[in-house]
């Protein structure tokens, strides 16, 4: 059975409703997500932030298709990833979900440039040099291309990693602190390129960050406190995410 693309006209790209999601743990189970609605609008950069512990990792993986939520709906571009089989999540992932995670999982023995293609590899595409060339310029990684993993810095591998989540330009982008490696400026171009990738080519983004400039850099911002989003408020300064951030810290 071939999986229909997501639908990227519709202004909702990604809808939560009413997401649980308990981990079984030792003695006790873990409720990290107690209920969480919500939309995010296509071409949409938005921020999820909150403290150690708060859900922002699991609403991440579950928002993303890559763990499955206890109870409630994940919606991603009109198609309800909750009921496809595991083989079909899968293949809806590798060809419509782009991720940026905290550990970089670069392929140690390819080069940068094959890291980076690795996402059409995988889904039998082409690739379009023009993009990956603007990828390597707008990521300061040109030059670095034939560099295997090892002969890179972590904020360079974190870079790699941002060029391989929008190489295939998928409708949705996850990134779990993509700039937490990154001193500040080039933090700030990171942010830059996926606002650019928001706004330009309609991708949108979610990016998790313990960094109020950087939750301030998107259009929206999501606190989350003990499993549930407690607080969304759009267009903030990095002062008022701070002071956001202690009041739901409480
Ligand atoms: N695989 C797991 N098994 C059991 N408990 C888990 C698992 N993953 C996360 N948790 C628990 O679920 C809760 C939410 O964790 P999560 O990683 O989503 O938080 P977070 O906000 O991303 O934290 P941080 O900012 O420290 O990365 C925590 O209490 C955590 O200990």
């Amino acid at each position: 059975m071939t999986i229909a693309p997501p639908d990227t006209t519709t202004a909702t790209a990604v809808r939560l409703v009413d997401v649980h999601k308990t981990y079984p743990g030792g003695a006790q189970p873990v409720a990290a997500l107690r209920g969480v609605s919500l939309s995010l609008d296509t071409g949409s950069l938005t921020a999820v932030v909150g403290q150690s512990g708060s859900g922002k990792s699991t609403l991440l993986n579950v928002a993303a298709g890559l763990d499955l939520p206890t109870s409630g709906r994940v919606v991603v571009g009109g198609r309800d990833t909750t009921g496809l089989s595991p083989d079909q999540l899968t293949r809806f992932r590798r060809e419509h979900v782009g991720f940026v995670f905290q550990a970089y999982n670069l392929i140690p023995h390819l080069s940068v440039v094959d890291n980076i293609r690795l996402p059409l590899v995988l889904a039998g595409r082409a690739a379009d040099e023009v993009w990956i060339g603007e990828l390597l310029d707008a990521l300061g990684l040109a030059g670095l291309e034939q560099r295997r993993p090892g002969e890179l810095s972590g904020g360079q591998s974190q870079r790699v990693a941002i060029a391989r989540a929008l190489v295939a330009r998928p409708a949705v982008v996850f990134a779990d602190e993509p700039t937490g490696a990154l001193d500040s400026h080039t933090g700030a171009s990171v942010l830059e390129l996926l606002r650019v990738a928001a706004h330009r080519f309609g991708q949108t983004v979610v990016v998790v960050t313990h960094d109020a400039h950087v939750a301030a850099a998107a259009q929206r911002v999501l606190f989350l406190a003990d499993g549930l989003v407690v607080h969304d408020e759009e267009d903030m300064t990095p002062e008022r995410v701070t002071a956001r951030l202690l009041e739901t810290g409480r």
